[in-house]
């Protein structure tokens, strides 16, 4: 089983959203789709979830078209949370899952284990309206979860969440791929989808910039960056041949060079110019790859 999104474009008038973006996530797999504001994440997965026609190409899962009649297969935590004020998490959460086939029974114990992991058990008769903004976000991760989909659809399920709530929904996302759901999530924080994703997509302006698994692209990408420790100005070490940026941190510097060759040149620089505490090469955290490959200020 396999979602595969091929070619494919959505134009709003004269503007292109997604601009020609192919891409496959296999089953239980956990799939990293990421983006600066504005980049056409929102867009791709409303055209993954049928929501959206694509202007061009084609989105398949186990060769079939994703629609809302096939919809008891997917989950969606929607990024415009979805949730209506007035009505309890219970009274939600029942007429949510009918619609996907669920009898009251099954929907009410599957309700009640999920509260309980939450932490939340307390809360099944409040109204919406009454929980906290966090709150709100657990019941809508369980809205998305509860009927146990096939393919997860997860947009920006980290934004608004506090420390503790955070590590709880990675939890529970990490145990759903652990049972073989296929996870397609969007975040800003660099760090969960370092934690969490295999694979992902970097769109700038609807188009990839950079695509494939995780850890090869960290091991292959040319930013490399040394760790200085050190008391000493370090600023003349940007005249060194293949420095790219020398960064003022509280405890010394980090310095952004061209390929990892580079630190050889950092070093003999620094060599009997004062104490060094700390000389580190490290690989480039994906903020760094990021910032490199989705920055620039036309992007908002
Ligand atoms: N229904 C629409 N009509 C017109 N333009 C739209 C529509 N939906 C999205 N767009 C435009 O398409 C582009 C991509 O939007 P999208 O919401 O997919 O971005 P995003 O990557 O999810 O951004 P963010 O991180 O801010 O949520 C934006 O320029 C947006 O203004």
């Amino acid at each position: 089983m396999t979602l595969v999104v091929n070619h494919v474009k959505k134009r709003f008038g004269k503007h292109m959203a997604v601009d020609g973006i192919t891409l496959t996530v296999n089953k239980g797999e956990m799939f990293g789709l990421l983006g600066a504001n504005g980049a056409g994440k929102t867009t791709t997965f409303r055209m993954i979830l049928g929501l959206l026609e694509p202007t061009e190409g084609v989105i398949t899962w186990e060769n079939h078209p994703l629609s809302y009649r096939r919809t008891n297969l997917i989950g969606y935590l929607p990024e415009e949370r979805g949730l209506y004020p007035k009505l309890t998490v219970k009274e939600q959460l029942l007429y949510l899952m009918s619609l996907k086939g669920m009898s009251k029974a099954a929907i009410l114990r599957a309700l009640r284990e999920w509260l309980d992991r939450f932490d939340i058990r307390d809360y099944e008769n409040k109204k919406i309206e009454e929980l906290s903004k966090g709150n709100q976000q657990k019941i809508q991760f369980i809205a998305s979860v509860l009927h146990q989909p096939e393919l997860l659809i997860l947009d920006e399920p980290f934004s608004g969440l506090d420390p503790v709530n955070m590590e709880m929904l990675k939890e529970a996302v990490l145990d759903l791929h652990e049972a073989g759901t296929t996870i397609v999530f969007s975040s800003h924080q660099m760090g969960n989808v370092e934690e969490l994703c295999e694979d992902l997509i970097i769109l700038k302006k609807g188009k990839a910039v950079l695509q494939g698994n995780l850890r090869e692209i960290k091991r292959s990408y040319g930013l490399k960056k040394v760790i200085i420790h050190s008391d000493n100005d370090l600023s003349y070490l940007q005249s060194v041949p293949g420095v790219i940026h020398v960064e003022k941190v509280k405890d010394g510097a980090i310095v952004r060079m061209e390929k990892e060759e580079v630190a050889e040149a950092v070093f003999d620089a620094i060599a009997n110019k004062g104490f060094v505490r700390h000389f580190e090469v490290v690989e480039p955290s994906l903020h760094d790859i990021f910032v490199d490959k989705a920055g620039g200020e036309d992007d908002a």
